[in-house]
């Protein structure tokens, strides 16, 4: 069971405190939903764990270990952080291919995450001819290639089409129950509320729940509105009409 343990996690750009002491643990066995206004430090905190920035102070592990200490990174977490991360002059395939070799993961692995995708009939297209939701498969079939404990995904509904959200529903809850460590980030509390069975919020930096959803629900009348009322004081771009 592999936890991700992030203990006082503060980053600094310049005057812009991204992260204030955040302190949580993202627990095995459940999907936890990543929720917070934009700019509240979610991809931070993501990008950290991942060991792609560095830390003003504070740590973040994954099962005990910083993330670069994993000679074979995707074995241990699988991430989408950004869907336009693949080389837009290779194959679906080959892009695969690449990761599974450079982690020591069997090739007939590839095949198998593209089709868990439904990418298996465009694996031998080029990146760069995907649309969004397409590349957004693809950074889940990058993300399940090493059959990780620990998964992390930033907006992964994004651009998906409603069978590909679906499928990522019921994705998400059988690598839960198999008994990883799921962290979704998103905006759409219709879905969270569909996926996750905790929570944790941030706004401006800082940890402002970290509650199972029903408890976080407690006596309002949605998810939606449970976080508008925590989060009100913390969103930093806010349109008047927005949440009227
Ligand atoms: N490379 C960077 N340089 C300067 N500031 C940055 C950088 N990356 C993030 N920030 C700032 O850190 C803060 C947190 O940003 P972050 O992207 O983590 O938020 P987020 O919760 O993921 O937001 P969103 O929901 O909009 O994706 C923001 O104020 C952002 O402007």
């Amino acid at each position: 069971m592999t936890s991700i343990d992030i203990r006082e996690l503060t980053k600094a750009y310049g005057p812009v405190r991204a992260l204030d002491r955040l302190t949580v643990t993202v627990r095995p066995g459940r999907v936890t939903g990543f929720l917070g206004p934009n700019g509240a430090g979610k991809s931070t905190t993501m990008r950290l764990v991942l060991g792609l920035d560095r830390p003003t102070s504070g740590t973040a592990l994954v099962g005990g270990r910083p993330y670069t200490s994993f000679a074979e990174p995707l074995r241990h977490v699988g991430a989408v952080l950004d869907a336009a991360a693949a080389h837009p002059a290779r194959t679906a395939r080959d892009h695969l291919l690449t990761l599974a070799l450079s982690n020591r993961i069997p090739a007939r692995r590839v095949d198998e995450v593209l089709q868990e995708t439904g990418l298996a009939g465009a694996a031998r297209r080029r990146v760069r001819t995907f649309s969004l939701g397409m590349r957004q498969r693809l950074g889940l079939a990058t993300a399940l290639l090493g059959d990780p404990p620990v998964l992390m995904l930033d907006e992964p509904t994004n651009g998906l089409d409603p069978e590909g959200i679906v499928h990522l529903r019921r994705l998400t809850r059988r690598l839960a129950d198999e008994g990883r460590t799921v962290l979704i980030s998103s905006h759409l509390m219709s879905e969270i509320a569909l996926t996750a069975d905790h929570l944790v919020v941030l706004g401006r930096g800082r940890l402002l729940a970290d509650a199972p959803v029903k408890d976080f629900i407690g006596e309002d009348a949605s998810l939606e509105e449970a976080y508008f009322r925590l989060t009100a004081d913390s969103a930093e771009y806010t349109t008047r009409e927005g949440r009227s």
